[in-house]
């Protein structure tokens, strides 16, 4: 038995004699980023009563070690998570992401995904987007740069193999067909087997059809795994034709009441017309509800191609990736999802029944990284500043003191988190806005904008200065190629906000009972009254006087 304990750890070099006595020694823990610059190996020690050869790449020899008590094995996509670790080291030393510091970095990580043969395109599309997001993300107190970066990597490696897990679709009505394709030895008897044995644990009663009549032993391998997870096997022999076998199978099994049905199929050593033409036959024969690749993810990158080829030539619904248990690179997990559009629904890491589980994009990344204690402390803190922010602001408005710079800040977080248009559409009872309406709200933005950019820091810091000078309004209309009316308007609307924001926040607070009413009346009617109608000019005719009027009201605080 293994795997009780998964600390992941790294050796700096070959073990030395002294170390071979005692592995332990030489183990340093790697839940922090390194310093060393020395390629790591990745292991993860296990109790258990021998020391199991394992692939160890670039340290050949050292692993033969038996009957040290210790099982070492190397981690998954250990290769790739120490050239990745070489780009975080670059940044040491660095406060902040820059385009010009981010460059070498970049290229390691180009480098490391290349070496873990990820397909070009993949990534080329991937530095791009690390690098942009990078280096338009805002410093977080407390948070190095390297840290920032492997939570950037760590997104985009997880939307880069789908996001979300990609859950196993039942038929509405059962039974529920499988279909399970695939090259000659990816594994794909095994997961037949591997497969019913994680239904059968969800509650789901299973059948396996042999279809793949051109191998004997298949046929025999299934009945046999079929036993081992107590599931009945469904054959006929190598006479008959896969397409009629399977429709036999499914009728058997519909009688029986079978929730799922999986079927097997035979496997190619290459893709081939035959192949092809019999699997769709197959296909058409049990209509089934889940058609799944399997690949083994030591092919790399030509996993993703033949995902690709399958689909475009049967229709896939998902790939179930083999052998990760085994020395693969990466190339496979990292490629399938973004070059054949298809998700990985399954991974097989191991020979045993039980060595099969879904696939899940961010605990993947995870562990390609090696650093889940990063990602949470980056996450943690990025909880802090939001929150210190909503802090800060909150403060703000009920001291008075919500300024241009906060203005500024609204507005601009409503700009990184998408067009204006479809955060109105996001927000309740506001759906109705027509798009001119939409239009005009961002007209008024950029508009408002041009006039706080050219306000000094102090401006921006205390309106109360332009409320007070109509040299500085005068100032500010010229430099921003606006009349001084409209800077007259600008400012009176911030404090007409200050004091909206702070009648509602005193409410929420309960610190006094504001006239909530008046105050909705007073927004509902500015927004009726069209402009230029008589009721808006009763009601608003001299603006300037009622501006001025809100700009004494807050001078007075
Ligand atoms: N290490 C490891 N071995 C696996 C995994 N899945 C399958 N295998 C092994 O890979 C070998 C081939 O598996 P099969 O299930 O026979 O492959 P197949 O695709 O059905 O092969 P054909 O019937 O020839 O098409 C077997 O020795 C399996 O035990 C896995 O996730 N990890």
């Amino acid at each position: 038995m293994e795997a009780t304990s998964s600390t992941t750890l790294a050796l700096s070099s070959p073990p030395t004699a002294a170390a071979r006595r005692s592995p332990a020694k030489a183990i340093v823990a790697s839940h922090h980023l390194r310093h060393s610059s020395v390629p790591a190996l990745h292991l993860r020690a296990v109790p258990g009563p021998s020391f199991r050869a394992l692939p160890s790449p670039g340290f050949p020899g050292w692993r033969r070690k038996r009957g040290s008590g210790l099982v070492v094995r190397a981690e998954m996509f250990g290769q790739l998570t120490t050239g990745l670790e070489s780009a975080w080291n670059k940044l040491r030393g660095t406060d902040q992401l820059t385009k010009d510091n981010i460059a070498e970095p970049m290229r390691d990580i180009r480098r490391a995904l290349l070496e873990a043969d990820v397909s070009l395109p993949v990534v080329r599309s991937f530095i791009e987007s690390v690098t942009e997001k990078a280096v338009g993300t805002d410093v977080i107190r407390g948070v190095k740069p390297e840290q920032q970066l492997v939570k950037v990597v760590n997104d985009e490696l997880v939307q880069l193999m789908g996001g979300e897990v990609s859950d196993l679709v039942f038929a509405k009505t059962a039974p529920t067909v499988i279909l399970l394709a695939g090259l000659q030895g990816v594994g794909k008897t095994t997961v037949c087997a591997k497969l019913a044995y994680y239904l059968k644990k969800m509650g789901k009663s299973c059948m396996l059809i042999a279809a793949d009549v051109y191998r004997p032993a298949a046929i025999d391998q299934l009945t046999i795994l079929g036993k081992q997870v107590g599931v009945p096997v469904y054959s006929e022999g190598t006479e008959a034709k896969p397409s009629q076998i399977a429709k036999n199978g499914i009728k058997e099994a519909k009688s029986k009441k079978t929730d799922v049905i999986i079927v097997d199929t035979a496997g190619r050593l290459q893709v081939d017309k035959a192949m092809m033409s019999e699997l769709k036959e197959v296909k058409r024969a049990v209509n089934p509800t889940e058609v799944l690749l399997v690949v083994d993810a030591m092919t790399g990158q030509e996993a993703a191609s033949l995902v690709s080829t399958f689909n475009v030539e049967i229709g896939i619904t998902g790939a179930i990736l083999t052998k990760l248990d085994g020395d693969s690179r990466g190339g496979a997990a990292l490629s399938i999802k973004e070059v054949s559009g298809k998700p990985i629904k399954f991974v097989g890491r191991g020979e045993r029944m039980e060595d099969l589980e879904p696939f899940y994009p961010d605990r993947m990344a995870q562990r390609i990284l090696g650093m889940g204690d990063v990602l949470s402390f980056v996450e943690k803190a990025q909880e802090v500043m939001r929150q210190e922010d909503a802090e800060e602001l909150q403060k703000k408005i009920l001291s008075a003191k919500f300024n241009f710079n906060d203005f500024l800040k609204q507005t601009q977080a409503i700009a990184q988190m998408g067009s204006f248009s479809r955060i109105i559409g996001m927000i309740p009872g506001m759906n109705k806005v027509t798009p001119a309406q939409i239009r005009e709200a961002e007209k008024n933005l950029k508009f408002m904008e041009s006039m706080i950019n050219v306000m000094t820091p102090e401006e921006r810091e205390r309106p109360e200065l332009l409320a007070e000078s109509r040299e500085r309004r005068i100032r500010v209309a010229k430099e921003s190629g606006k009349n001084e009316r409209q800077v007259s308007q600008l400012v009176a609307q911030l404090f007409r906000m200050r004091a909206q924001m702070q009648k509602m926040m005193g409410a929420m607070q309960g610190q006094d009972t504001p006239d909530m009413e008046g105050l909705m009346d007073s927004i509902k009617a500015e927004e009726q009254a069209a402009a230029g109608t008589g009721k808006r000019r009763r009601k608003y005719g001299n603006l300037r006087r009622r501006d001025l009027d809100a700009m004494r009201g807050f001078r007075r605080r």
